[in-house]
């Protein structure tokens, strides 16, 4: 990737899903970059696309209309070259692996030495604070421990992108919050380029650098807000009055975007 090139950027993007119903417009006239080392949440009510705009980011899906790169390349070759890591919402561990083994599949796959999948699987699972629970199997760790183990797996190739729909969803708000402080230091330590599905507006103003709001029937971006939380911040941050202005916009911006018949 040349220096200063966008990681992502996306131009006029739009995705149609044609159905039995008629068409779904998922994703609309999107225009969105993300910069190396950002740390962008997409926050938005059920439906507005987030999650359509991050497989599309990933090659899962392609767009109807528009342009999008990632590093520079086309969304195919990017994944080609695991330009990118993916978490998905549930953790998706395989029962029958220990957590080393499932954080090492994505290597195994590659066609990686044993001890080449070893070191890098420690490595990354010592990353997300799981350090002595590689030989435990994943029905033996809880359900935070398992969602940073798939983060660990989502780092196999060590990629510049992380793209995570809505990882800590499902977790309760005290799991959440210490996960949420966790993969702060993990995104300080690693200067990896982030893009973060939520629903939370305190998980989105507390971990990003810019916060994309979007709303449904089209999939449209409505606000695109920078956050600028001091580097050093603890979940505290929440009770000041920057993190609350910030939360009100977004609130804000999820207001008057929610159609009436909602
Ligand atoms: N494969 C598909 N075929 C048809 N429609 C789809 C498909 N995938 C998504 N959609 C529709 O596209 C729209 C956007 O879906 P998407 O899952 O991206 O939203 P979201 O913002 O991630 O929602 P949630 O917060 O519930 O996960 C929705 O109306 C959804 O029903």
């Amino acid at each position: 990737m040349a220096a200063g090139q966008p990681v992502i950027e996306a131009k006029g993007l739009s995705l149609t899903f044609q159905t039995a119903d008629g068409p779904v417009y998922a994703l609309s006239n999107v225009d969105l970059t993300v910069a190396e080392g950002e740390f962008v949440s997409l926050i938005g009510p059920s439906g507005c696309g987030k999650t359509t705009l991050l497989r599309v980011i990933a090659d899962l899906e392609q767009a109807t209309a528009g342009s999008i790169t990632v590093n520079g390349l086309d969304p195919e070759t990017a994944r080609m070259k695991r330009q990118y890591g993916y978490v998905f919402q549930a953790p998706a561990l395989l029962p029958w692996r220990t957590v080393e083994k499932n954080v090492a599949l994505p290597l195994e796959i590659f066609g990686l030495s044993k001890a080449e999948r070893v070191t890098r699987a420690r490595r990354n699972l010592e990353l997300v604070n799981l350090k002595g629970f590689e030989k435990k199997f994943p029905w033996q760790l809880s359900g935070g421990m398992q969602q940073r183990a798939s983060i660990a797996r989502a780092l196999s190739f060590d990629p510049k992108l992380l793209l995570m729909d809505e990882p800590f969803g499902a977790l309760d708000e005290i799991v959440r919050d210490k996960l949420n402080e966790q993969l702060l230091k993990l995104w300080a330590e690693t200067r990896k380029t982030v893009v973060f599905v939520t629903h939370s507006i305190p998980e989105a103003v507390f971990l990003s650098t810019k916060i994309v709001v979007m709303s449904p029937r089209p999939g449209r971006i409505i606000d695109i807000i920078d956050c600028d939380m001091p580097a050093d911040r603890t979940l505290d941050i929440r009770e000041t009055p920057e993190f609350l202005k910030v939360a009100h916009r977004v609130r804000e911006g999820l207001r008057a975007g929610h159609s009436y018949d909602d």
